[in-house]
Protein backbone atom coordinates (compact mmCIF):
# COMPACT_ATOMS: atom_id res chain seq x y z
CA UNK A 1 0.00 0.00 0.00
CA UNK A 2 1.42 3.15 -1.18
CA UNK A 3 0.88 6.55 0.15
CA UNK A 4 1.04 8.78 -2.67
CA UNK A 5 -0.72 11.75 -3.61
CA UNK A 6 -1.60 12.24 -7.33
CA UNK A 7 0.61 14.83 -7.54
CA UNK A 8 3.49 12.60 -7.12
CA UNK A 9 2.31 9.74 -8.43
CA UNK A 10 2.00 11.41 -11.94
CA UNK A 11 5.15 12.73 -11.03
CA UNK A 12 7.04 9.57 -10.78
CA UNK A 13 5.23 8.73 -14.37
CA UNK A 14 7.22 11.08 -15.73
CA UNK A 15 10.67 11.57 -14.33
CA UNK A 16 13.68 10.59 -17.30
CA UNK A 17 16.24 11.42 -14.53
CA UNK A 18 16.11 11.88 -11.17
CA UNK A 19 18.12 14.62 -9.55
CA UNK A 20 17.66 17.84 -6.95
CA UNK A 21 15.44 18.87 -9.56
CA UNK A 22 14.48 15.98 -11.80
CA UNK A 23 14.41 15.92 -15.66
CA UNK A 24 10.59 15.35 -16.64
CA UNK A 25 8.80 14.40 -19.77
CA UNK A 26 6.77 16.85 -21.07
CA UNK A 27 3.63 15.80 -22.57
CA UNK A 28 1.98 18.67 -24.07
CA UNK A 29 3.95 22.19 -24.71
CA UNK A 30 1.73 25.03 -25.31
CA UNK A 31 2.94 28.04 -27.03
CA UNK A 32 1.25 31.53 -27.54
CA UNK A 33 2.99 34.43 -29.07
CA UNK A 34 3.92 36.75 -25.71
CA UNK A 35 6.27 34.18 -24.29
CA UNK A 36 7.83 31.96 -27.25
CA UNK A 37 10.10 34.59 -29.66
CA UNK A 38 13.37 34.77 -27.50
CA UNK A 39 12.81 30.57 -27.15
CA UNK A 40 12.45 29.81 -30.50
CA UNK A 41 15.65 32.75 -31.15
CA UNK A 42 17.66 30.96 -28.99
CA UNK A 43 16.80 27.20 -30.81
CA UNK A 44 17.63 29.10 -33.95
CA UNK A 45 21.06 30.12 -32.48
CA UNK A 46 22.60 26.95 -31.26
CA UNK A 47 21.13 25.31 -34.21
CA UNK A 48 18.90 22.77 -32.61
CA UNK A 49 15.50 21.26 -34.52
CA UNK A 50 12.66 21.35 -32.33
CA UNK A 51 12.38 17.57 -31.04
CA UNK A 52 8.45 17.01 -30.94
CA UNK A 53 7.25 19.46 -32.59
CA UNK A 54 3.69 16.90 -32.73
CA UNK A 55 3.76 17.48 -29.01
CA UNK A 56 3.29 21.30 -29.21
CA UNK A 57 0.00 23.39 -30.03
CA UNK A 58 0.25 27.44 -30.79
CA UNK A 59 -2.11 30.04 -30.65
CA UNK A 60 -2.60 33.89 -30.84
CA UNK A 61 -4.29 35.02 -27.90
CA UNK A 62 -2.55 37.92 -25.81
CA UNK A 63 -2.26 40.40 -28.60
CA UNK A 64 -5.39 40.06 -30.95
CA UNK A 65 -7.53 42.62 -31.55
CA UNK A 66 -11.20 41.58 -30.70
CA UNK A 67 -12.90 44.07 -32.63
CA UNK A 68 -13.14 42.55 -36.26
CA UNK A 69 -9.73 44.63 -36.96
CA UNK A 70 -7.39 42.32 -39.11
CA UNK A 71 -4.19 43.19 -37.53
CA UNK A 72 -3.38 44.99 -34.31
CA UNK A 73 -2.63 48.84 -34.35
CA UNK A 74 0.49 48.35 -32.39
CA UNK A 75 3.36 47.26 -34.59
CA UNK A 76 5.06 45.06 -31.92
CA UNK A 77 1.66 43.04 -31.15
CA UNK A 78 1.64 42.62 -35.41
CA UNK A 79 5.32 41.66 -35.12
CA UNK A 80 5.07 39.23 -32.50
CA UNK A 81 1.98 37.44 -33.86
CA UNK A 82 4.24 37.44 -37.38
CA UNK A 83 7.38 35.85 -35.53
CA UNK A 84 4.82 33.17 -34.00
CA UNK A 85 3.31 32.41 -37.32
CA UNK A 86 6.60 31.96 -39.03
CA UNK A 87 8.34 29.76 -36.21
CA UNK A 88 5.60 27.53 -36.12
CA UNK A 89 5.75 27.23 -40.12
CA UNK A 90 9.41 26.97 -39.71
CA UNK A 91 9.48 24.05 -36.94
CA UNK A 92 6.08 22.60 -38.23
CA UNK A 93 4.19 23.45 -35.13
CA UNK A 94 0.47 23.10 -35.26
CA UNK A 95 -0.86 26.76 -34.98
CA UNK A 96 -4.24 28.25 -34.17
CA UNK A 97 -4.14 31.70 -35.54
CA UNK A 98 -6.05 34.90 -35.48
CA UNK A 99 -9.43 34.23 -37.15
CA UNK A 100 -9.22 30.56 -37.64
CA UNK A 101 -11.69 28.22 -36.03
CA UNK A 102 -9.60 26.63 -33.66
CA UNK A 103 -8.11 29.85 -31.98
CA UNK A 104 -9.05 31.09 -28.91
CA UNK A 105 -6.83 31.46 -25.18
CA UNK A 106 -3.91 28.76 -24.80
CA UNK A 107 -6.48 27.94 -22.06
CA UNK A 108 -9.69 27.85 -23.18
CA UNK A 109 -8.29 25.57 -26.37
CA UNK A 110 -6.48 22.75 -25.12
CA UNK A 111 -9.84 21.37 -22.89
CA UNK A 112 -11.74 22.55 -25.61
CA UNK A 113 -9.46 19.75 -28.30
CA UNK A 114 -9.37 17.29 -26.34
CA UNK A 115 -6.06 17.92 -25.70
CA UNK A 116 -5.40 18.29 -21.79
CA UNK A 117 -5.66 14.84 -20.29
CA UNK A 118 -5.84 13.16 -17.13
CA UNK A 119 -2.44 12.12 -16.15
CA UNK A 120 -0.09 14.07 -18.64
CA UNK A 121 2.98 16.89 -17.74
CA UNK A 122 1.53 20.11 -19.52
CA UNK A 123 3.66 23.24 -19.42
CA UNK A 124 3.33 26.61 -21.08
CA UNK A 125 5.34 30.16 -21.01
CA UNK A 126 2.29 31.50 -18.76
CA UNK A 127 1.37 31.25 -15.74
CA UNK A 128 -2.37 30.51 -15.79
CA UNK A 129 -1.27 27.06 -17.11
CA UNK A 130 -3.02 25.42 -14.05
CA UNK A 131 -6.33 25.74 -15.67
CA UNK A 132 -5.22 22.12 -17.16
CA UNK A 133 -4.82 20.79 -13.85
CA UNK A 134 -8.61 20.55 -13.38
CA UNK A 135 -8.53 17.19 -15.97
CA UNK A 136 -5.71 15.73 -13.52
CA UNK A 137 -2.42 16.46 -15.24
CA UNK A 138 0.48 18.38 -13.71
CA UNK A 139 0.17 21.69 -15.34
CA UNK A 140 2.18 24.53 -14.89
CA UNK A 141 3.83 27.74 -16.27
CA UNK A 142 7.28 28.14 -17.37
CA UNK A 143 9.80 30.77 -18.23
CA UNK A 144 11.59 31.52 -21.85
CA UNK A 145 14.50 29.25 -21.32
CA UNK A 146 12.27 26.51 -19.97
CA UNK A 147 10.48 26.69 -23.20
CA UNK A 148 13.42 26.80 -24.74
CA UNK A 149 14.55 23.70 -23.33
CA UNK A 150 10.98 21.58 -23.47
CA UNK A 151 11.29 22.79 -27.65
CA UNK A 152 14.58 21.21 -27.69
CA UNK A 153 14.10 18.59 -25.79
CA UNK A 154 10.60 17.90 -24.95
CA UNK A 155 11.89 17.11 -21.37
CA UNK A 156 12.37 19.60 -18.04
CA UNK A 157 14.53 20.27 -15.26
CA UNK A 158 12.36 21.04 -12.32
CA UNK A 159 11.58 20.53 -9.00
CA UNK A 160 9.21 18.51 -7.70
CA UNK A 161 6.75 20.24 -5.51
CA UNK A 162 5.53 19.72 -2.37
CA UNK A 163 1.41 18.21 -2.34
CA UNK A 164 -0.92 20.73 -0.87
CA UNK A 165 -4.60 19.68 -0.01
CA UNK A 166 -6.77 22.36 -0.29
CA UNK A 167 -10.47 19.98 0.67
CA UNK A 168 -13.74 22.25 -0.01
CA UNK A 169 -16.34 20.33 2.56
CA UNK A 170 -20.08 21.32 2.15
CA UNK A 171 -21.90 22.25 -0.79
CA UNK A 172 -21.85 25.33 -2.45
CA UNK A 173 -25.04 27.22 -2.42
CA UNK A 174 -27.14 28.25 -4.93
CA UNK A 175 -26.17 31.37 -6.55
CA UNK A 176 -22.39 30.60 -5.44
CA UNK A 177 -19.68 29.72 -8.65
CA UNK A 178 -16.56 28.24 -8.76
CA UNK A 179 -14.99 31.92 -8.85
CA UNK A 180 -16.94 32.80 -5.55
CA UNK A 181 -15.14 29.70 -4.31
CA UNK A 182 -11.76 30.46 -5.78
CA UNK A 183 -12.07 34.28 -4.55
CA UNK A 184 -13.21 32.63 -0.87
CA UNK A 185 -10.48 30.47 -0.39
CA UNK A 186 -7.85 33.01 -1.56
CA UNK A 187 -9.39 35.45 0.95
CA UNK A 188 -9.44 32.51 3.79
CA UNK A 189 -5.78 31.34 2.86
CA UNK A 190 -4.44 34.75 1.54
CA UNK A 191 -2.16 34.96 -1.55
CA UNK A 192 0.57 32.84 0.06
CA UNK A 193 -0.67 29.75 1.64
CA UNK A 194 0.21 27.20 -1.15
CA UNK A 195 3.72 28.90 -2.47
CA UNK A 196 5.63 26.62 -3.68
CA UNK A 197 3.30 23.82 -3.95
CA UNK A 198 0.96 21.54 -6.42
CA UNK A 199 -2.53 22.48 -4.69
CA UNK A 200 -4.88 19.28 -5.38
CA UNK A 201 -8.86 20.52 -4.68
CA UNK A 202 -10.80 17.79 -3.23
CA UNK A 203 -13.91 16.94 -1.39
CA UNK A 204 -17.68 17.47 -2.11
CA UNK A 205 -17.62 20.47 -3.39
CA UNK A 206 -14.81 20.00 -5.83
CA UNK A 207 -16.15 16.83 -7.18
CA UNK A 208 -19.75 18.29 -7.58
CA UNK A 209 -18.41 21.52 -9.82
CA UNK A 210 -18.28 21.27 -13.40
CA UNK A 211 -15.17 20.40 -15.84
CA UNK A 212 -16.03 24.52 -16.24
CA UNK A 213 -15.90 25.18 -12.49
CA UNK A 214 -13.25 22.90 -12.08
CA UNK A 215 -11.51 24.96 -14.52
CA UNK A 216 -12.11 28.66 -12.68
CA UNK A 217 -10.51 27.02 -9.56
CA UNK A 218 -7.46 25.05 -11.11
CA UNK A 219 -6.92 28.77 -13.08
CA UNK A 220 -6.85 30.45 -9.99
CA UNK A 221 -4.44 28.01 -7.48
CA UNK A 222 -1.44 30.27 -9.06
CA UNK A 223 -3.46 33.61 -7.40
CA UNK A 224 -2.59 31.42 -3.74
CA UNK A 225 1.40 31.53 -4.62
CA UNK A 226 1.16 27.65 -6.11
CA UNK A 227 2.78 26.64 -8.68
CA UNK A 228 -0.40 24.41 -9.92
CA UNK A 229 -3.53 23.51 -9.23
CA UNK A 230 -5.10 20.14 -9.98
CA UNK A 231 -8.39 17.87 -9.71
CA UNK A 232 -8.68 13.79 -9.65
CA UNK A 233 -10.18 13.19 -13.04
CA UNK A 234 -13.44 11.49 -12.27
CA UNK A 235 -17.01 10.94 -14.56
CA UNK A 236 -17.10 14.35 -15.21
CA UNK A 237 -14.03 14.57 -16.53
CA UNK A 238 -14.24 11.65 -18.97
CA UNK A 239 -17.81 12.97 -19.77
CA UNK A 240 -16.33 15.48 -20.82
CA UNK A 241 -13.43 14.75 -23.09
CA UNK A 242 -15.30 12.04 -24.43
CA UNK A 243 -16.12 12.60 -28.70
CA UNK A 244 -13.55 15.82 -28.63
CA UNK A 245 -11.39 15.76 -31.26
CA UNK A 246 -8.07 15.42 -30.46
CA UNK A 247 -9.34 12.55 -27.39
CA UNK A 248 -8.58 8.72 -27.81
CA UNK A 249 -11.29 6.90 -29.47
CA UNK A 250 -12.63 3.49 -29.28
CA UNK A 251 -10.34 0.62 -27.80
CA UNK A 252 -7.85 3.39 -27.05
CA UNK A 253 -10.93 5.57 -25.49
CA UNK A 254 -11.78 2.37 -23.05
CA UNK A 255 -8.22 2.07 -22.41
CA UNK A 256 -7.46 5.36 -21.63
CA UNK A 257 -10.33 5.73 -19.15
CA UNK A 258 -9.44 2.54 -17.15
CA UNK A 259 -6.04 4.19 -16.48
CA UNK A 260 -7.35 7.64 -15.56
CA UNK A 261 -9.88 6.17 -13.30
CA UNK A 262 -6.72 5.23 -11.20
CA UNK A 263 -5.45 8.35 -11.03
CA UNK A 264 -6.08 9.83 -7.26
CA UNK A 265 -4.26 10.32 -4.31
CA UNK A 266 -3.97 7.59 -1.81
CA UNK A 267 -6.62 7.40 1.47
CA UNK A 268 -3.80 7.88 3.42
CA UNK A 269 -1.66 9.63 1.14
CA UNK A 270 0.61 12.55 3.42
CA UNK A 271 0.18 16.30 2.45
CA UNK A 272 2.59 18.92 2.94
CA UNK A 273 -0.15 21.34 3.66
CA UNK A 274 -3.83 21.31 4.26
CA UNK A 275 -6.32 23.94 4.06
CA UNK A 276 -10.02 23.03 4.49
CA UNK A 277 -12.54 25.21 3.44
CA UNK A 278 -16.78 25.03 4.03
CA UNK A 279 -18.14 25.84 0.94
CA UNK A 280 -21.86 25.44 2.61
CA UNK A 281 -21.77 29.25 3.84
CA UNK A 282 -20.52 30.86 0.69
CA UNK A 283 -21.88 33.77 -0.96
CA UNK A 284 -20.97 35.98 -4.07
CA UNK A 285 -17.68 37.93 -3.58
CA UNK A 286 -16.26 40.71 -5.42
CA UNK A 287 -12.52 42.08 -4.65
CA UNK A 288 -11.87 45.34 -3.14
CA UNK A 289 -8.13 45.45 -3.25
CA UNK A 290 -5.34 45.02 -5.40
CA UNK A 291 -4.53 41.26 -4.89
CA UNK A 292 -6.96 38.52 -5.86
CA UNK A 293 -6.75 38.10 -1.61
CA UNK A 294 -8.53 41.02 -0.67
CA UNK A 295 -12.50 39.86 -1.19
CA UNK A 296 -15.59 40.20 0.52
CA UNK A 297 -19.35 39.18 -0.12
CA UNK A 298 -21.11 41.39 -2.60
CA UNK A 299 -23.62 42.39 0.63
CA UNK A 300 -20.70 43.51 2.39
CA UNK A 301 -18.64 46.82 2.81
CA UNK A 302 -15.25 48.04 2.18
CA UNK A 303 -13.03 46.73 5.43
CA UNK A 304 -11.36 49.50 7.73
CA UNK A 305 -7.43 48.41 7.26
CA UNK A 306 -7.15 50.27 10.91
CA UNK A 307 -8.64 46.25 12.20
CA UNK A 308 -5.98 44.40 10.79
CA UNK A 309 -3.70 44.13 13.42
CA UNK A 310 -0.12 43.38 11.40
CA UNK A 311 1.37 46.64 10.23
CA UNK A 312 2.37 45.34 7.08
CA UNK A 313 -1.02 44.08 6.41
CA UNK A 314 -2.61 47.33 7.05
CA UNK A 315 -0.36 49.52 5.18
CA UNK A 316 -1.10 47.28 2.34
CA UNK A 317 -4.65 47.74 2.73
CA UNK A 318 -4.28 51.53 2.46
CA UNK A 319 -2.78 51.62 -0.41
CA UNK A 320 -4.35 49.06 -1.47
CA UNK A 321 -8.00 51.48 -1.04
CA UNK A 322 -6.08 54.30 -1.92
CA UNK A 323 -5.18 53.06 -5.23
CA UNK A 324 -8.58 51.52 -5.85
CA UNK A 325 -10.43 55.15 -4.62
CA UNK A 326 -12.57 53.26 -1.68
CA UNK A 327 -13.57 54.57 1.66
CA UNK A 328 -13.67 52.12 4.44
CA UNK A 329 -17.03 51.34 5.43
CA UNK A 330 -18.81 51.62 2.15
CA UNK A 331 -20.81 49.47 1.27
CA UNK A 332 -20.06 47.28 -2.07
CA UNK A 333 -23.61 47.50 -3.17
CA UNK A 334 -23.39 51.35 -3.33
CA UNK A 335 -19.95 51.51 -5.68
CA UNK A 336 -20.40 52.10 -9.17
CA UNK A 337 -18.62 50.23 -11.86
CA UNK A 338 -17.65 51.66 -15.26
CA UNK A 339 -16.60 48.96 -17.30
CA UNK A 340 -17.69 45.52 -16.92
CA UNK A 341 -15.66 42.64 -18.65
CA UNK A 342 -16.39 39.60 -19.56
CA UNK A 343 -13.74 37.37 -20.28
CA UNK A 344 -10.28 35.85 -19.71
CA UNK A 345 -9.21 32.17 -18.91
CA UNK A 346 -10.43 32.09 -15.94
CA UNK A 347 -14.51 32.83 -17.24
CA UNK A 348 -15.02 33.03 -20.65
CA UNK A 349 -15.96 29.27 -21.66
CA UNK A 350 -19.97 28.71 -22.90
CA UNK A 351 -20.88 28.30 -19.17
CA UNK A 352 -19.93 31.30 -17.86
CA UNK A 353 -21.82 32.88 -20.63
CA UNK A 354 -24.30 30.88 -20.34
CA UNK A 355 -24.65 32.37 -16.73
CA UNK A 356 -24.12 35.83 -17.65
CA UNK A 357 -26.71 35.80 -20.37
CA UNK A 358 -29.25 34.07 -18.16
CA UNK A 359 -29.00 37.56 -15.93
CA UNK A 360 -29.29 40.08 -18.53
CA UNK A 361 -32.02 38.46 -20.74
CA UNK A 362 -34.41 40.44 -21.12
CA UNK A 363 -32.60 43.69 -19.61
CA UNK A 364 -29.68 46.60 -20.18
CA UNK A 365 -27.03 47.67 -18.78
CA UNK A 366 -27.21 50.66 -17.02
CA UNK A 367 -27.01 54.47 -18.35
CA UNK A 368 -22.87 55.21 -19.12
CA UNK A 369 -22.15 51.35 -18.28
CA UNK A 370 -19.49 49.94 -21.26
CA UNK A 371 -19.77 46.01 -21.57
CA UNK A 372 -17.60 43.75 -23.32
CA UNK A 373 -17.58 39.63 -23.69
CA UNK A 374 -14.84 38.08 -25.22
CA UNK A 375 -15.65 34.17 -25.75
CA UNK A 376 -12.82 32.60 -24.97
CA UNK A 377 -12.07 31.02 -28.37
CA UNK A 378 -13.84 30.58 -31.72
CA UNK A 379 -15.78 27.36 -30.61
CA UNK A 380 -17.01 29.47 -27.43
CA UNK A 381 -18.44 32.02 -29.70
CA UNK A 382 -19.75 29.65 -32.21
CA UNK A 383 -21.34 27.79 -29.93
CA UNK A 384 -22.57 30.66 -27.98
CA UNK A 385 -24.47 32.25 -31.44
CA UNK A 386 -25.75 29.10 -31.72
CA UNK A 387 -27.50 29.53 -28.73
CA UNK A 388 -28.29 32.89 -29.07
CA UNK A 389 -26.43 34.61 -26.58
CA UNK A 390 -25.05 36.72 -28.57
CA UNK A 391 -28.31 38.48 -29.60
CA UNK A 392 -28.75 38.76 -25.48
CA UNK A 393 -25.36 40.42 -24.74
CA UNK A 394 -26.13 43.08 -27.99
CA UNK A 395 -29.64 43.31 -27.03
CA UNK A 396 -28.37 44.17 -23.29
CA UNK A 397 -25.84 47.15 -24.93
CA UNK A 398 -22.66 44.72 -24.28
CA UNK A 399 -20.14 44.51 -27.23
CA UNK A 400 -19.84 40.86 -28.69
CA UNK A 401 -16.00 40.35 -29.27
CA UNK A 402 -13.40 38.32 -31.17
CA UNK A 403 -11.76 35.65 -28.49
CA UNK A 404 -8.39 36.68 -26.73
CA UNK A 405 -7.12 37.53 -23.74
CA UNK A 406 -8.21 40.96 -24.29
CA UNK A 407 -9.55 43.37 -21.23
CA UNK A 408 -7.74 41.00 -18.60
CA UNK A 409 -4.38 42.18 -19.45
CA UNK A 410 -4.85 45.04 -22.04
CA UNK A 411 -1.98 44.46 -23.98
CA UNK A 412 -4.26 44.33 -27.06
CA UNK A 413 -5.19 47.56 -26.65
CA UNK A 414 -8.63 46.96 -24.59
CA UNK A 415 -7.72 49.11 -21.43
CA UNK A 416 -9.63 50.50 -18.35
CA UNK A 417 -9.48 54.42 -18.16
CA UNK A 418 -7.39 55.60 -15.39
CA UNK A 419 -9.62 55.36 -12.64
CA UNK A 420 -12.24 54.01 -13.79
CA UNK A 421 -14.05 50.83 -12.15
CA UNK A 422 -14.35 47.63 -13.87
CA UNK A 423 -15.96 44.58 -12.86
CA UNK A 424 -14.23 42.06 -14.38
CA UNK A 425 -14.62 38.43 -14.68
CA UNK A 426 -10.57 37.61 -14.95
CA UNK A 427 -8.11 36.76 -11.99
CA UNK A 428 -5.91 39.13 -11.22
CA UNK A 429 -6.73 43.11 -10.11
CA UNK A 430 -3.03 44.24 -9.66
CA UNK A 431 -2.40 47.71 -9.76
CA UNK A 432 -2.45 48.80 -13.50
CA UNK A 433 -3.55 45.36 -14.99
CA UNK A 434 -6.26 46.68 -17.45
CA UNK A 435 -4.50 49.68 -17.89
CA UNK A 436 -2.31 52.24 -16.37
CA UNK A 437 -4.51 53.88 -12.89
CA UNK A 438 -7.53 51.26 -13.80
CA UNK A 439 -9.51 50.02 -10.62
CA UNK A 440 -10.48 46.18 -11.31
CA UNK A 441 -12.77 44.12 -9.10
CA UNK A 442 -12.69 40.33 -9.83
CA UNK A 443 -16.65 38.66 -9.58
CA UNK A 444 -17.44 35.74 -11.37
CA UNK A 445 -20.03 35.88 -14.53
CA UNK A 446 -23.26 36.25 -12.86
CA UNK A 447 -22.22 39.14 -10.45
CA UNK A 448 -20.40 40.67 -13.58
CA UNK A 449 -24.02 40.92 -15.54
CA UNK A 450 -25.91 41.76 -12.19
CA UNK A 451 -23.41 44.36 -12.12
CA UNK A 452 -23.87 45.65 -15.03
CA UNK A 453 -27.22 46.14 -15.13
CA UNK A 454 -27.40 47.85 -11.45
CA UNK A 455 -24.47 49.83 -12.83
CA UNK A 456 -23.64 49.40 -9.19
CA UNK A 457 -22.02 46.17 -7.59
CA UNK A 458 -24.97 43.54 -7.58
CA UNK A 459 -25.62 40.03 -7.64
CA UNK A 460 -28.27 38.45 -10.15
CA UNK A 461 -30.85 38.21 -6.96
CA UNK A 462 -30.48 41.84 -6.14
CA UNK A 463 -32.35 42.50 -9.83
C1 LIG B 1 1.82 37.33 -20.94
C2 LIG B 1 1.89 36.11 -20.07
C3 LIG B 1 3.26 35.58 -20.03
C4 LIG B 1 1.24 36.36 -18.71
C5 LIG B 1 1.36 35.20 -17.73
O1 LIG B 1 2.36 34.51 -17.60
O2 LIG B 1 0.45 34.90 -17.03
C6 LIG B 1 -0.22 36.68 -18.89
O3 LIG B 1 -0.91 35.64 -19.46
C7 LIG B 1 -0.86 37.08 -17.59
O4 LIG B 1 -1.93 36.56 -17.28
O5 LIG B 1 -0.32 37.94 -16.91
S1 LIG C 1 -6.71 35.53 -20.29
FE1 LIG C 1 -5.50 36.79 -18.91
S2 LIG C 1 -4.73 35.41 -17.35
FE2 LIG C 1 -5.41 34.18 -19.07
S3 LIG C 1 -3.58 33.84 -20.30
FE3 LIG C 1 -4.64 35.65 -21.12
S4 LIG C 1 -3.70 37.37 -20.06
FE4 LIG C 1 -3.14 35.55 -18.91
Amino acid sequence: MTRKTLVDKIWDLHVVEPGAADLIYIDLHLLHEVSSPQAFAGLREAGRPVRRPALAVATSDHDVPTDGRELPSDAGAAKQLQVLTDNCRDNDIELHPMGSPGQGIVHVIGPQMGLTRPGTTIVCGDSHTATHGAFGAIAFGIGTSEIEHVLATQTLRARRPESMAVTVTGELPPGATAKDLALGILAAGGTDAGTGTLIEFRGPAVRALSMEGRMTLCNMAVEMGARSGLVAPDETTFAYLKGRPRAPRGELWDQAVAEWRTLCSDPDAVFGRELVFDAGSLVPRVTWGTNPGQSVPVDGVVPDPADRADPGERAAAERALAYMGLRPGTPMREVGIDVVFIGSCTNSRIEDLRAAADVLRGRRVADGVRGLVVPGSMLVRHLAEQEGLDRVFTAAGFEWRMPGCSMCVGINGDTVAPGQRCASTSNRNFEGRQGAGARTHLVSPATAAATAVAGRFATPADL
